[in-house]
């Protein structure tokens, strides 16, 4: 992490805390955090604004577990954060750190778990409360007195609680807890709706802001790509296949996005789970967990996992659809370059929203450099290289060489290595073109027209009337254009058009030309001799629940 000299060991914290800290592996404290841990040691309320991933958990939880008195068997602290996620997390933070705090306990009270272990561990005498607001509330309407004895309370990502509507809950827990308290209150941005807070309910506020030229973190490397609205999901597969990533957060606007993002990746066989408020809680916290170790490398979510979430093995962040405001630009891509790590982070622009990507870099202070959809060379060199690297390994890899089946297949098929070699790639590569002709053919995306976009007012995104205004493609040879209502609309239905075609029509991926889809249909170059039996032959196929329907379209 870049900062400022220091040692932890000067801050005034508790032996056991210093003890946990080298424990977790912690070296030196991070400036958010020098700064901090005194003010909170010596009482004071305070305001603290630091960059994404700079550590702003441990700048509270350090000091305030230093000051709780273990033999005090009741709740001392109050730490409110806006989502479940970001709960269970802060308070597996605070158990790290109270590791060697004798007789400390914490406790995470959440939605869509249940109640009674909250309720047990807090009668059993927890001194630490995580909590997101409304499952508090309830607690509170059984047990008015559960936060009588709480002496600090600490709002982390409080600009969020307020976005979120949390105001009126906010409320009753602090009339819940005593006014002698010490309160602090941390995000990365603190927009003006924070200071009604600060002015009710803090005493005399320390402000500590670390300084930085932009509100992003210089680390994460920011780019942006203009994509009609109805090209998204391609543009998203063609920056898949060539952006080095370890793990991906995507995020989206709307909840049905996150699944038919994910389940359009899930069929190109990506390990990817979605991310949205009405997915069951246990499997939240399952896909979080998935994130994390491995088991899955991509999580497409809506803003309910833009803040504080952290899984060092994110490298890129993903917007697949513009936020709704610069904060939340800022904290989504703050998910990646954390604790001094590179990241990257991409952004998906329709012509409409040159405005926003606008406001985002003024806010934020930083330009979001342009790039362009890689072409069918750039994936084709992508894929030779991960096949390649692939390849690399079973290569070297002796044990697993089986020299008895190689003599057996070549002298019962009596063919070559080569041969046999060439066929085995054929096997390896199904599904997939290795060659630029197969891959042009395999997604085309359109760039946006030029910049007179810009300007334009009429053309709804995604609407009928700016497409029929686009040059129609040149077909390719011996081909017609045919329509079907299947869209992007009916999400992975669409997707999964070409391979009904195939299936059902008993055709060759080379017999089929370019396969375009558009937000409420999707045009498909078939084969002009024999169009018609082919058409018979698929009129009652069935591609997502609803029947596929191919007509022979006219340009004109
Ligand atoms: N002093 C430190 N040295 C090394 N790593 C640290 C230090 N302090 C915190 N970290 C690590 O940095 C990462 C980010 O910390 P944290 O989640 O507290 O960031 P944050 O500032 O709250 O970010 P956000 O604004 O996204 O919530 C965590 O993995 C944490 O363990
Ligand atoms: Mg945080």
């Amino acid at each position: 992490m870049q900062q400022d000299v220091g040692s932890f060991a000067t801050l005034g914290l508790h032996p056991s805390v210093l003890a946990a800290i080298t424990a977790v592996g912690y070296e030196e404290p991070s400036p958010i955090q020098i700064q901090s841990i005194p003010l909170i040691m010596a009482g004071h309320d305070m305001i603290g604004q630091a960059q994404t991933g700079t550590g702003k958990t441990a700048a509270f939880a350090l000091p305030i577990l230093s000051r709780i008195d273990a033999e005090r068997r009741e709740p001392q602290v109050l730490v409110l954060a806006p989502t479940r996620e970001l709960a269970l997390q802060v308070a597996t933070s605070f158990e790290s750190f109270a590791k060697q705090l004798k007789g400390v306990n914490v406790v995470a009270i959440y939605g869509g778990a249940p109640m009674g272990p909250q309720l047990k561990a807090i009668r059993q005498g927890a001194q630490v409360i995580v909590a997101t607001p409304g499952r508090l509330v309830d607690h509170l309407s059984r047990n008015g007195g559960m936060l009588s004895t709480v002496q600090f309370l600490v709002l982390d990502e409080a600009d969020e609680m307020l976005k979120l509507g949390f105001m009126d809950d906010l409320e009753v827990i602090f009339n819940a807890m005593p006014d002698a308290r010490q309160t602090v209150l941390f995000s990365a941005t603190l927009p003006a709706s924070i200071r009604g807070i600060a002015e009710k309910h803090l005493r005399n506020p320390q402000q500590v802001k670390i300084a930085s030229k932009t509100q992003t973190v210089a680390r994460i490397e920011q780019a942006h790509l203009m994509v009609h609205a109805d090209q998204k999901i391609n543009a998203v597969l063609r920056l898949l296949e060539v952006e080095d990533f370890d793990a991906m957060i995507g995020f989206v606007r709307t909840k049905q996005a996150t699944l038919d993002i994910a389940a359009a990746l899930e069929a190109k066989g990506y390990k990817v789970a979605a991310l949205n408020g009405d997915i069951a809680q246990n499997q939240r916290e399952r896909v979080i967990d998935s994130l994390k170790d491995g088991r899955l490398n991509i999580v497409i979510a809506t803003d309910v996992a833009a803040r504080g979430l952290d899984v060092p093995r994110i490298t890129h962040v993903f917007n697949i659809d513009m936020p709704y405001d610069p904060e939340s630009y800022v904290h989504r891509i703050g998910r990646t370059g954390r604790a001094g790590r590179d990241g990257r982070a991409l952004l998906l622009v329709t012509p409409r929203e040159r405005r926003m990507l606008q406001v985002i870099e003024r806010v934020t202070g930083q330009k979001v450099a342009e790039i362009l959809l890689p072409d069918a060379k750039v994936i084709l060199q992508a894929r030779v290289r991960r096949l390649t690297q692939d390849m690399a390994a079973r290569v070297k890899d002796k044990d697993n060489h089986n020299t008895e089946l190689l003599t057996q297949l070549t002298t019962d098929l009596d063919c070559n290595v080569e041969q046999l070699a060439l066929a085995l790639l054929a096997k390896v590569t199904e599904g997939q073109a290795f060659t630029l002709a197969g891959v042009e053919r395999e997604q085309p995306v359109m760039a946006p027209r030029g910049r007179d976009d810009r300007n334009r007012r009429d053309g709804r995104e995604g609407g009928g009337e700016r497409r029929e205004r686009r040059a129609p493609l040149a077909l390719s040879e011996g081909k017609v254009r045919c329509r079907t209502a299947l869209g992007n609309r009916d999400g992975v239905a669409a997707r999964n058009l070409l391979g009904a075609i195939l299936n059902e029509g008993g055709l060759s991926r080379d017999a089929i030309g370019r396969i375009q889809i558009r937000e409420s249909f999707s045009l498909v170059e078939l084969p002009e001799e024999g169009l018609e039996r082919l058409l018979g032959k698929l009129k009652d196929t069935r591609v997502g629940g609803k029947p596929l329907k191919l007509r022979r379209y006219r340009e004109d």
